[in-house]
């Protein structure tokens, strides 16, 4: 096993350092006037700014600027750099308006920078409680910013809407958008429409019911919420269309005290069409993902589509109204979210000019609609599945029935796994090529039914399966064939022929967002600490920097008097880094996290400072004395309560700590004061107390020890070859 500890600076206090220091540039924006409908409608023609999350309404993540060229990339150089405060994972967009950079990081933070020099200009903290983390399936993660008139808008994990003022960085207002006491976070960037901030979240792994919800911009108050899933308690007073999504579940097991939320969750993508006033909004899975315990028949097993899970749903930006939906999973039993970026582009279709609406969701399918009606135009796979052999004419998937679970009660091994054949990275359109980029992977799962499952929404994955059924055994052979079945791809699709034109293979799977140009090239980072440009016409590799960590966030471009930028936010983290067994992650050597935001530019000279040394610490567990029985009983809780963030089978990933190496392994008083009583609540690890009691946590204990010496057996081969 390779089994590495990173002992990384970690620097507190915003501290910075910085390449090299040009003169502050002028204004952009004469006159310094606010962003306006009219400019964020027009956003593509101008080329210099980014001004919304996507770039522009469509989220193309186009830029058209054109300085740095598929002939000259080979010169592009780091210009200027900034060292972040935290080491979570790091996937925000930057904005650029007016020369000026504005940046999330992990743990909601905003940052603003000149975007020319890097010369910083303000940072907030909104002060996210550690233990929020106990609440986020997927790291504490932040994808960006809005902006409307003079203010700056985002979401924070704990699930406040705050405005700030983007000259100085001070709150405007702030909002609870959520109910504190449910495991609701926020992660996803706001959109702003005609003066309404667009807002939704997450937490459907833990029981939540999602929405997605508008506030005024200037005064924060809430103006409409959508629910995406019924609250069981539907009459004819409901809105329609929830009263429609009502008759596809059993909503029995919606109420009550037992009850758990239904998921449905809006936590990271939306689009919007000006012309036809339509908001996209992208769906998330059910809750729990196991359909029998969600919406189950007469014979206990699941039944229904579940609507609006998993599910496109198309509303008016100003009043919430329910237009159109197009669902992909029906019946989603698998976390097959729909939340996955969605890509408007107007192009022909068997000889028609179409309005189209693009999205590569979890489930495996990229599918192009008709983005006025929500009427299917195709659909085809873009990464290796094997839960449906196709879609029928009316787009609805065409099931492999060994894979439906809530169906068979058996466990299944199923592609793509619940991290899907693309997650949140997004990708890009371009629209000279006619090519989508789609960060894509493949990563399959077991997925086993949990038998008498009950919810407990005071902690832990609440979705109904056996979360221990995918641990790797202590078996380095097992390990490397499990490592060889998963990958990652940078995919290059044509959506009318619903082919690959060409793709990159990546060794690991989970890869940056990507940026289109209009100098021809399509940038990229991975997870192997490597940040790329490749030709969009033919993928071939142009440019290659050193990133020194993997870098998962989307790049963007922007000009500053007539100079143009590429700068991404590097540090690795997310759902694949904090969910996955290290001895996974290390296929391609264990993956350091360095928070940075990195800009390039032609001749940039800037160079990050030496990597730093990365120490290994050799496992040394206590003695493993416990019976069979309490660390089987140990392995359930870990399974159910602790892999989430420290690891399958107590294998830690590379940042969160590695418990077979935890300092209080072997003190049963100190492990309890920190899973039982808390004391680390603060920094990010809460209190098991309400859903563990003392013996519990002995026992997890006791498991973890058995696991530290079932690898230790281990180490002296497994570094060998997870070094290679
Ligand atoms: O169901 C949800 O509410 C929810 C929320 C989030 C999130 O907010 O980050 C993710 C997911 N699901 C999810 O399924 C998933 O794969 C995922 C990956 C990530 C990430 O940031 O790496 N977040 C999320
Ligand atoms: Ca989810």
């Amino acid at each position: 096993m390779a089994i590495m500890k990173w002992a990384l600076p970690i620097l507190v206090g915003g501290a910075l350092a910085l390449g090299s220091c040009e003169e502050m540039l002028g204004d952009q924006f004469a006159g310094g006037e606010g962003i306006t409908q009219t400019m964020l409608v027009s956003a593509d023609s101008d080329s210099a700014n980014w001004m919304s999350h996507g770039r522009t309404y469509s989220e193309q993540r186009f830029s058209p600027l054109d300085q740095i060229n598929v002939g000259n990339v080979g010169d592009l150089g780091l210009h200027w750099f900034a060292d972040l405060d935290t080491a979570r994972g790091q996937e925000a967009t930057p904005l650029v308006m007016d020369g000026k950079l504005y940046v999330t990081t992990a743990w909601s933070k905003v940052k603003a920078f000149d975007a020319a020099t890097g010369e910083p200009l303000w940072d907030y903290d909104p002060q996210v409680p550690g233990e929020t983390a106990v609440k986020a399936c997927c790291d504490t993660v932040n994808r960006g910013l809005a902006a409307w008139g003079d203010s700056l808008f985002f979401g924070t994990l704990d699930g406040r809407l705050v405005a700030l003022d983007r000259g100085t960085g001070e709150v405007q207002w702030e909002t609870l958008t959520v109910d504190q006491s449910q495991s609701y976070t926020v992660t996803g960037a706001p959109r702003v429409i005609n003066g309404k901030v667009i807002i939704g979240n997450g937490g459907a792994e833990f029981g939540v019911r999602g929405y997605v919800a508008a506030y005024d911009a200037e005064s924060g108050e809430e103006a409409w919420r959508f629910y995406t899933v019924p609250e069981g308690t539907e009459n004819e007073e409901s809105p329609e269309y929830l009263q429609a999504a009502a008759e596809t579940w059993n909503t029995q097991v919606l109420v009550g005290s037992d009850a758990i939320g239904g998921g449905g969750t809006v936590w990271d993508s939306m689009a919007y069409d000006p012309e036809l006033d339509l908001l996209y909004i992208g769906v998330g899975n059910g809750s729990p993902w196991n359909r029998a315990y969600r919406s189950p028949g007469v014979d206990g097993t699941g039944e229904g589509d579940n609507l609006y899970l998993s599910s496109i749903v198309a509303i008016r930006p100003d009043t919430g109204e329910y237009v159109w939906h197009y669902q992909t999973t029906p019946g989603e039993t698998w976390d097959y979210t729909a939340t996955q970026h969605i890509v408007l582009a107007d192009m022909e279709i068997e000889g028609e000019q179409r309005q189209v609406l693009m999205q590569a969701p979890k489930n495996g399918f990229f599918y192009v609609l008709d983005r006025a009606t929500g009427e299917f135009i195709s659909g085809e796979p873009y990464t290796g599945l094997n839960w449906a052999t196709g879609i029928d004419e009316n787009g609805r998937p065409i099931e492999n029935p060994e894979t439906r679970i809530d169906k068979t009660g058996k466990p299944a091994l199923v592609l793509p796994g619940p991290l899907g054949g693309h997650n949140w990275h997004p990708m890009a359109y371009h629209p000279g090529e006619n090519l989508v980029y789609i960060p894509a992977f493949e990563a399959g799962w077991i997925y086993s039914p949990q038998a008498n499952w009950k919810p407990d929404t005071a902690r832990g994955f609440n979705i109904g399966m056996d979360m221990a059924a995918n641990d790797l055994p202590p078996d380095l052979g097992i390990r490397r064939q499990v490592e060889g079945t998963i990958k990652g791809m940078l995919v290059a699709w044509d959506p009318v022929a619903q082919e690959a034109r060409w793709s990159v293979e990546h060794p690991g799977p989970w890869n940056g967002g990507l940026l289109a140009t209009g100098g021809g090239l399509v940038f990229q980072g991975n997870q192997s600490s490597t940040f790329k440009a490749y030709d969009a016409a033919s993928g071939s590799e142009l440019w290659s920097f050193a990133a020194q960590t993997g870098v998962v966030a989307p790049p963007i471009s922007y000009s500053v008097n007539g100079e143009q930028y590429v700068a991404v936010l590097a540090g690795w983290g997310g759902a694949f880094a904090t969910s996955t067994d290290g001895g996974l992650i290390d296929k391609d050597g264990a993956v350091p996290n360095i928070s940075r935001l990195l800009v390039f530019k032609l001749g940039g000279e800037a160079a990050l400072p030496e990597m730093p040394e990365l120490a290994a610490m050799p496992l040394d567990p206590p003695a493993s004395r416990a019976s069979a029985q309490t660390i089987a009983a140990g392995g359930a809780d870990y399974a159910r309560y602790c892999a989430v963030c420290h690891g399958p089978a107590a294998v830690g990933a590379s940042y969160l700590p590695d418990l077979r190496r935890s300092g209080a392994l072997g003190n049963r008083a100190t492990w309890a004061s920190i899973v039982h009583d808390g004391v680390l609540t603060a920094n990010g690890m809460a209190s098991f107390s309400d859903s563990l009691d003392k013996e519990d946590v002995e026992a997890v204990r006791a498991y973890v020890i058995h696991r530290a010496n079932e690898d230790k057996a281990l180490e002296g081969a497994a570094d060998k070859v997870a070094r290679r």
